[in-house]
């Protein structure tokens, strides 16, 4: 691997020799693989990694692997039973468990695609609350979308907002994680493009951009709550000098995070600056680079809580329309009481009741990618359920009739191809369940039937797989 001289130059000065040896070393050496089960998914204690070595010791549902699975050919990857995530990031797990502990709260994820912290938040955060999970870059908030989706927690709004739309929202949040783009030297490891791209200005760009992101968020937080800033960067322009920044600038104090001192984790590393900050280095701690500091909004010149700034805004499809008068039933989901149905167009959503409120401004105000539990679409005389709903934690998988199917089926169908279905299966829409979790659905026409797997989802490999890839297995 081959570092940037200024890179080189810049970690040397900041950590001093003994560090900098450490990262160089781990930078030359092997990433480590690890999952993290989805808890609303994986009950405790009911599924476990196949290759794991140990837990990751800040996370209790991470895993470490010991060697790198083949994840797409794992029809468990594409339920949403686990996350492929590098286990620096679930620090997030420890700051929310230890710091958020009352009840419900509101959270903002401001820089949230792919979606690993969110769902990482998603997994922590206390029964009832809500996660808004935003990504301003279309194509990758898409991918957010698809993996909040898989999931499938009902209480997740993802949303495609530059931040400050989202400030202008005047939606109020308890706890916010700015996750901000950076020059990326904790990725050098995994990605050599990071390489490329690294150099002082960019560092420099960055650290403005960052302060920028951050000083949108500030607006949409209520005093006293919380922001969690983080990098996966190691200098300290980016890092700490932009902490001392929210502090001075914006009114912040900064918390402490328990940790161990067998984790290995790094304070700060800029002189004159004591605060509590948590440093990941490859080489050091077992993850990849990472960069994390929790503080408190003591500033109380705060804007009204919730209220909307700008003027209401178009967002959706406009009713159409109606082809059908169909409906989709309640009973597709376990607690429909819980849920009030929205129509938008020709789709129906299972909105949560306890944060309808917010929903509603988030759909007027924020350009909503998904909310809620998708339930399904018009088409023709027909309701066809969406493939979110399969995939959600709300799913009522008994209204509909289910087909079991074995590796190379759900293989088939994870890949949109053509499934045989048993020739006892009842016409209409069927659930197709790997293990007793389901995937999707198919609708039974009689003589063939059709596969709905979402055709952007699908598996585009060609390459088949000896043997099955089963990353988790139940006990
Ligand atoms: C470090 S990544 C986030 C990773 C994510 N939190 C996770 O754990 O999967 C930073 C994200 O910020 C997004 N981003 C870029 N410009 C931004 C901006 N001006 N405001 C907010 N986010 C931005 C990037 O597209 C990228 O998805």
């Amino acid at each position: 691997m081959t570092l940037p001289d200024d890179f080189i130059t810049q970690a040397k000065a900041t950590m001093g020799d003994e560090l900098w040896t450490l990262l160089a070393q781990g930078l030359c050496s092997e990433a480590p693989v690890s999952i993290r089960l989805n808890p609303w998914k994986c009950r405790e204690g009911m599924w476990t990694a196949v290759d794991a070595t140990d837990c990751v010791a800040w996370c209790s549902s991470g895993y470490y692997l010991n060697s790198r699975p083949n994840f797409t050919f794992d029809p468990m990857l594409h339920a949403g039973m686990y996350y492929v995530q590098e286990a620096s990031s679930m620090f997030l797990d420890l700051v929310l468990r230890q710091y958020v502990t009352g009840g419900a709260v509101r959270m903002l994820d401001m820089c949230a695609a792919p979606g690993g912290k969110s769902t990482v938040a998603r997994a922590a955060l206390p029964a009832g609350s809500l996660l808004v999970s935003n990504e301003p870059m279309r194509t990758r908030a898409q991918i957010l979308a698809e993996n909040i989706q898989k999931f499938g927690h009902p209480d997740v709004i993802v949303t495609n907002n530059y931040p400050q739309e989202i400030s202008r929202s005047g939606l109020m949040f308890d706890i916010i994680l700015t996750d901000v783009p950076c020059s990326g030297e904790g990725m050098f490891r995994k990605d050599p493009v990071a390489i490329n791209e690294w150099s002082p200005q960019n560092v420099e760009k960055c650290r403005r951009l960052q302060r920028e992101i951050v000083a949108e968020a500030w607006q949409c937080l209520r005093p006293g709550g919380l922001l969690v800033y983080s990098t996966c960067t190691f200098n300290t322009k980016e890092d700490e000098d932009n902490v001392s920044y929210i502090c001075k600038e914006l009114g912040a104090e900064v918390l402490p995070v328990d940790i161990d001192g067998d984790w290995k984790i790094t304070g700060s590393l800029l002189n004159g600056f004591d605060k509590p900050v948590y440093r990941f280095l490859p080489g050091l701690t077992r993850g990849e680079g990472l960069f994390m500091a929790v503080l408190r909004k003591t500033d109380d010149g705060a804007t009204e809580q919730g209220r909307p700034k700008t003027k209401k805004q178009k967002n959706g499809r406009e009713r159409g329309k109606k082809q059908s008068t169909a409906k989709p039933d309640k009973g597709w989901l376990t607690s429909p009481d819980d849920y009030e149905i929205t129509e938008n167009g020709d789709t129906f959503t299972a909105i949560p009741k306890a944060w309808k409120d917010v929903y509603d401004l988030a759909s007027r105000l924020l350009k909503v990618l998904s909310a809620g539990v998708e339930l399904g679409e018009i088409k023709g005389k027909d309701i066809v359920p969406a493939h979110a709903l399969a995939l959600s934690t709300a799913f009522n998988a008994q209204a509909f009739p289910s087909v079991s199917l074995n590796y190379a089926q759900a293989i088939s169908y994870l890949r949109k191809e053509a499934v045989t279905l048993p020739p006892d299966t009842p016409r209409g829409y069927v659930v197709m369940t790997y293990q007793n979790v389901p995937l999707g659905f198919m609708k039974n026409i009689g003589n063939r039937a059709n596969n709905l797997y979402p055709a952007e989802w699908k598996i585009k490999s060609t390459h088949i797989p000896e043997g099955k890839n089963n990353v988790i297995i139940k006990n």
